[in-house]
């Protein structure tokens, strides 16, 4: 499936509904870091939510050290963000929750 790049107004709207992300550079990606307990915690979502990028075929830019995960979305086939980065934020944030980060 194409996704289209979402205009600015669009995004602003979907940020509104995440929390603890922001918009970076020219408004092209978002990024947000997850604070876990320890490093199985921070694996443990990094593992849950691989399976959804896989599923939805969109994947993570993302650094891990002990139990902080620092991830940036951004689609590069559509050259910005499209719905896609936001499926797989919101799936992240449930992912994230499970684990009362
Ligand atoms: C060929 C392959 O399906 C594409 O390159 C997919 C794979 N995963 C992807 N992930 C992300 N984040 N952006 C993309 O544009 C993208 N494209």
């Amino acid at each position: 499936m194409k996704w289209e790049k979402l205009e600015r107004a669009a995004v602003d709207a979907e940020l509104t509904k995440l929390a603890g992300w922001t918009l970076n550079d020219a408004a092209s990606s978002i990024s947000k870091t997850f604070k876990f307990s320890n490093f199985i915690e921070a694996f443990g979502f990094m593992t849950e939510a691989a399976i959804t990028a896989e599923k939805l075929n969109h994947h993570p830019e993302w650094f891990n050290v002990y139990s902080k995960v620092e991830v940036t979305l951004n689609t590069h086939d559509a050259g910005g963000l499209t719905e896609l980065d936001f499926k797989l934020a919101k799936a992240m944030e449930k992912a994230a929750a499970r684990r009362m980060v």
